[in-house]
């Protein structure tokens, strides 16, 4: 039997928590003979409804839970854990725009990353879920000095996500037939899916699909805009397909894809032309515990600007943010 692993969920009384926290506790996330420790934290007026999803948790007599900790505390929630789901915040509500949340959501993320700063083991694998994500992500970083800033990522994988869906059914294809999709940038509508050099058996996608327009007016705008669209159609934002892409995150991150490409918001290296510790949704392939970045990709025109876009806009965001991080 291998050691157990702490994994520490925020916002674990919320909606992604509630589709998240069973399937960690039953392995679809770090394996099938990897037992885990629940680490819950959500705010103290929350504590109540965390102790009855705990009861479920407990009903469902998981193998692989080897213990729930539950607690208002960060320091308590992060201390030695190697994997930590930063979920909650406070969600968007109709009308509402992203940016809105900035300010509201940005000094959690200053408190939490100081708290992993502190008490989280030193290899922690941080995925930033709460909205907007790469922002936070970039906030918790630097309120980490201690960590290293590779183990600090923002999810993508729902853009991903929502992009291979709509290739599959543009091109009439199963999504696992896709390969070699990227989503650059930030996780909101100015996100840029690119399908430039995904294939599917070996063939150019954009080839088979050939349609610039379908791309610019029909494709980019379906999955930029998916999120609000759930929001409009469910009164509440998406929880179980957020909580899906969480954990494919961090099940790639960990046992890796074989040599597929996924998306991850990750600091900027310096590469096509991002600047070093932005926090950048970018093609990776995982390996070992570690991702590495799709190198050597050609940059169009087209994709130069859409990347811009939301370069710009993740810049503004950080700019925002400044005076958060001292
Ligand atoms: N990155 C993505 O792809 C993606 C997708 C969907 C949703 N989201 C975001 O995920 C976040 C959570 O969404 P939800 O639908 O679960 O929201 P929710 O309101 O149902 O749950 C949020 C939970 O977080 C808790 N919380 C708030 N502040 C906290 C703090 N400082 N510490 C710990 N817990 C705290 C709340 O008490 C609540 O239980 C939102 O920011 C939402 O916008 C991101
Ligand atoms: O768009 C939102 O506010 C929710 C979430 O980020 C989503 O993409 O579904």
């Amino acid at each position: 039997m291998k050691a157990p692993v702490r994994v520490a969920v925020t916002g674990a009384a919320g909606q992604i928590g509630y589709s998240l926290l069973f399937r960690i506790a039953s392995g679809e996330m770090l394996g099938k003979d990897q037992p885990v420790i629940l680490q819950l934290l959500d705010l103290p007026q929350a504590q109540t409804a965390v102790k009855g999803v705990m009861m479920e948790l407990e009903d469902c007599a998981f193998p692989l839970l080897a213990g729930m900790v539950a607690t208002d505390d960060p320091e308590v929630a992060f201390k030695d854990v190697q994997v930590a789901l930063l979920v909650g915040a406070r969600p968007r509500s109709k009308g509402m725009e992203r940016k809105d949340l900035l300010t509201a959501n940005a000094e959690i993320f200053t408190v939490q990353g100081a708290a992993l700063n502190k008490v989280a083991d030193r290899n922690v694998k941080v995925l930033v879920v709460g909205n907007p994500a790469n922002t936070n992500a970039y906030i918790a970083m630097k309120s980490a000095p201690d960590l290293n800033p590779k183990n600090f990522t923002a999810m993508l994988r729902l853009d991903h996500n929502r992009a291979l869906s709509q290739i599959a059914a543009k091109t009439g294809k199963p999504v696992a037939a896709i390969e070699k999709l990227a989503v650059w940038g930030n996780h909101s509508p100015t996100m840029y899916a690119d399908y430039r050099f995904a294939t599917i058996d070996g063939q150019s996608v954009k080839d088979m699909i050939n349609d610039h327009e379908w791309n610019r007016d029909v494709f980019l705008p379906t999955v930029g805009k998916r999120g609000a669209a759930i929001i409009e159609a469910r009164g509440l934002s998406s929880a179980a397909s957020a909580a899906n892409a969480a954990i494919d995150h961090i099940r790639d991150w960990v046992l890796g894809t074989n040599g597929k490409w996924v998306t991850m918001g990750i600091p900027s290296d310096g590469s096509y032309g991002i600047p070093k510790d932005v926090m950048f949704g970018f093609p990776v392939t995982c390996e070992n515990g570690e991702y590495k970045l799709v190198e050597g990709l050609e940059i169009d025109q087209f994709s130069r600007d859409c990347i811009n876009v939301t370069l710009n806009e993740l810049e503004e965001e950080r700019a925002g943010v400044a005076h958060l991080l001292g």
